[in-house]
């Protein structure tokens, strides 16, 4: 019988990423990690011969720089794409018709599940789709993903598909599954946002460097405020639940009367800061959106 490493499917179940860059790594790492996968079960496509003999040199043998050759190669393998969105079509444009993938995860930003069955007329049908979002804190197994799909009965056991993919996300950190409606929202979030955290926590130390504190020990400080922040908000411990909860609370917490947290929050009230991070999201989102509708064209 075929050994099986309990992700579902028998041990040598090729993966097959298309684009080998930031999101590919942070993935691959993380299941390799947490052996859901082996260095030999996994091929990777790339499009310069510098970047697949960075992958050479990791130990990965099976590198690319030509994706109908790797597709070739895998017709039944479970596909990652992960190129960036603008290179989709180059990508379907080396996809040979012949492929029959055992299905399909797409962690490109903006590109919906129709866009996805219609470019890939040949595979779509019975095979089923996943669209993934990760994000950059996957490469340290701190990610929190999204994932959508359209629930499809005529699909044989479409049901193991999601339950890899779910898995496989979870090798890198958390994955919520949400209708493909919410999903650029969601994307704004779990996605974009690190990027406007990043800024936040740099904000927050020039902030301390302008009245005196050292670069180093505020960039430290700073992180560290903001990751012990969010932990609260994640964990029971703290006494704060997050289904039931209002995060004021805790800011209230924070807040004494007549104290300094508080005339923070009215220097940022003053500024737009709320403002400005739900314009953010909306926009981040609405970016989203406009490249779906360019797909579609
Ligand atoms: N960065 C992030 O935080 C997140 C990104 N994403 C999504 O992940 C996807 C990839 O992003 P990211 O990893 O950051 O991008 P990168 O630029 O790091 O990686 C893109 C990869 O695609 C390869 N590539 C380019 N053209 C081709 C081709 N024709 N055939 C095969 N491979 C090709 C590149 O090869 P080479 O290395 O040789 O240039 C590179 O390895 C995007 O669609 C993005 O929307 C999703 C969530 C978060
Ligand atoms: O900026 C982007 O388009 C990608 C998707 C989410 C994070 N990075």
């Amino acid at each position: 019988m075929t050994k099986s490493s309990g992700n579902g499917f028998p041990d040598s179940t090729n993966l097959v990423f298309i684009g080998g860059g930031n999101m590919a790594a942070a993935l691959i790492k993380g299941c390799e990690k947490k052996e859901f996968i082996r260095k030999e079960n996994v091929s990777i496509s790339v499009q310069t011969e510098k970047s697949a003999q960075k992958w050479r040199n990791q130990g990965y043998q099976n590198v690319f720089t030509n994706t109908l050759e790797m597709l070739d190669k895998y017709p039944t393998a479970i596909y990652v794409i992960c190129v960036k969105p603008q290179v989709f079509e180059e990508v379907v444009s080396s996809w040979p018709v012949n492929s029959r993938p055992r299905f399909i995860i797409s962690v490109m930003a903006g590109v919906p599940l129709k866009t996805l069955s219609a470019k890939l007329p040949f595979v779509s049908g019975n095979t089923t789709i996943i669209r993934l979002m990760p994000n950059v804190a996957s490469s340290i197994g701190s990610g929190a993903s999204t994932l959508c799909y359209e629930k499809n009965e005529k699909i044989d056991d479409q049901a193991s598909s999601i339950e890899y993919a779910r898995k496989f996300a979870e090798c890198v950190g958390t994955v919520e599954i949400i209708p493909e409606r919410c999903f650029n929202a969601a994307m704004a979030i779990g996605g974009s946002s690190p990027a406007w955290t990043f800024m936040y926590i740099e904000s927050l130390a020039d902030g301390a460097v302008a009245q005196g504190l050292g670069r180093a020990e505020a960039k430290r400080l700073a992180a560290q405020a903001v990751l012990g922040a969010a932990q609260m908000l994640l964990n029971t411990d703290s006494g704060f639940d997050i289904e039931t909860q209002h995060f004021a609370l805790l800011k209230d917490k924070v807040c004494s009367p007549g104290g300094t947290t508080i005339e923070g929050v009215r220097a940022l009230e003053k500024n737009g800061f709320r403002s400005a991070v739900i314009e953010a999201v909306v926009a981040a989102s609405k970016k989203a959106d406009d490249m779906a509708k360019m797909m579609e064209k």
